[in-house]
């Protein structure tokens, strides 16, 4: 029997697990993940590598002008099977991941015409259902009505300590304080920002897997899963 497919929705703070957790449940139920934050992240690129930053602040009459001209896609790398993400036909994966973006991305999410544009592409991915789509808003803004919706969290400093591993694994020789100075930045302008703030919808499960494995967050979102698609 085939079972209806739905839209998943995972928000929270940034470096807990979401993507982890979404990937691999994607994976299993053969549902599409899309991480709506490689879309921000890509956007930040563009205006680092296009300078249109100035002393900090970005040029937002000049990135109004190209935002809807902008092609950001996902492709699944064949020898990891993970998705990768472009920009403009451009492998941008391991750049947006950077420090240099990290620093300057919750700035130019907070942009209200840069929100309306990922949003407008994050509904088309998701029109058909058959989703799981992680970020800060898509349970609150994008997918207000997504059939199942979790709210991650972690202690900062477990947060910070995870994306550090993952840094390091990758090459960088960033150290704790900068990596949990950018978590704790992006948190406060995440959640303080005027359109879409980062917060948990009312009907989201709060999920705290400070002390929980890999293994165990898969097998509860899995039940979670199970639970509303046997209602
Ligand atoms: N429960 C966990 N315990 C330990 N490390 C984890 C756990 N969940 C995720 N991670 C690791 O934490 C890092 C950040 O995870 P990620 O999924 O990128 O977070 P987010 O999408 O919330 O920013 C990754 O390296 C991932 O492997
Ligand atoms: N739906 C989303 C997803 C990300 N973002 C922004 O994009 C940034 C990077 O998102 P991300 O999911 O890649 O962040 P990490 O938690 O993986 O570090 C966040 O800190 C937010 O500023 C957003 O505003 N809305």
């Amino acid at each position: 029997m085939q079972t209806t497919k739905i839209v998943i929705a995972i928000d929270g703070f940034s470096s807990c697990g979401k993507s982890t957790m979404a990937k691999e449940l994607a994976r299993k139920i053969g549902y599409v993940y899309i991480d709506s934050g490689a879309m921000y992240r890509a956007v930040t690129l563009y205006c680092i590598d296009n300078d249109l930053f100035e002393n900090d602040t970005v040029n937002e009459s000049e990135l109004q002008k190209v935002i809807n001209t902008l092609q950001i896609t996902f492709k699944i790398n064949p020898e990891s099977g993970k998705p990768e993400t472009y920009l403009n036909g451009e492998n941008v994966e391991n750049e947006i991941r950077s420090m240099r973006v990290s620093d300057k991305v919750s700035q130019v999410s907070a942009i209200p015409f840069v929100r309306e544009a990922m949003v407008a592409q994050q509904q088309a991915l998701g029109k058909q259902k058959g989703v799981v789509m992680d970020g800060r808003d898509i349970g609150t803004t994008v997918f207000p009505d997504a059939e199942l919706k979790i709210f991650v969290t972690a202690s900062p400093e477990t947060r910070a300590q995870r994306r550090l591993d993952e840094l390091q694994k990758k090459g960088s020789n960033v150290s704790f304080e900068e990596v949990l100075d950018n978590v704790k930045k992006r948190d406060y302008i995440d959640q303080n920002r005027e359109i879409s703030p980062l917060r948990k919808a009312d009907d989201a499960l709060l999920l705290d897997n400070s002390k929980m494995t890999l293994a165990e967050q898969d097998a509860w979102l899995i039940a979670q899963y199970n639970r509303v698609i046997e209602k």
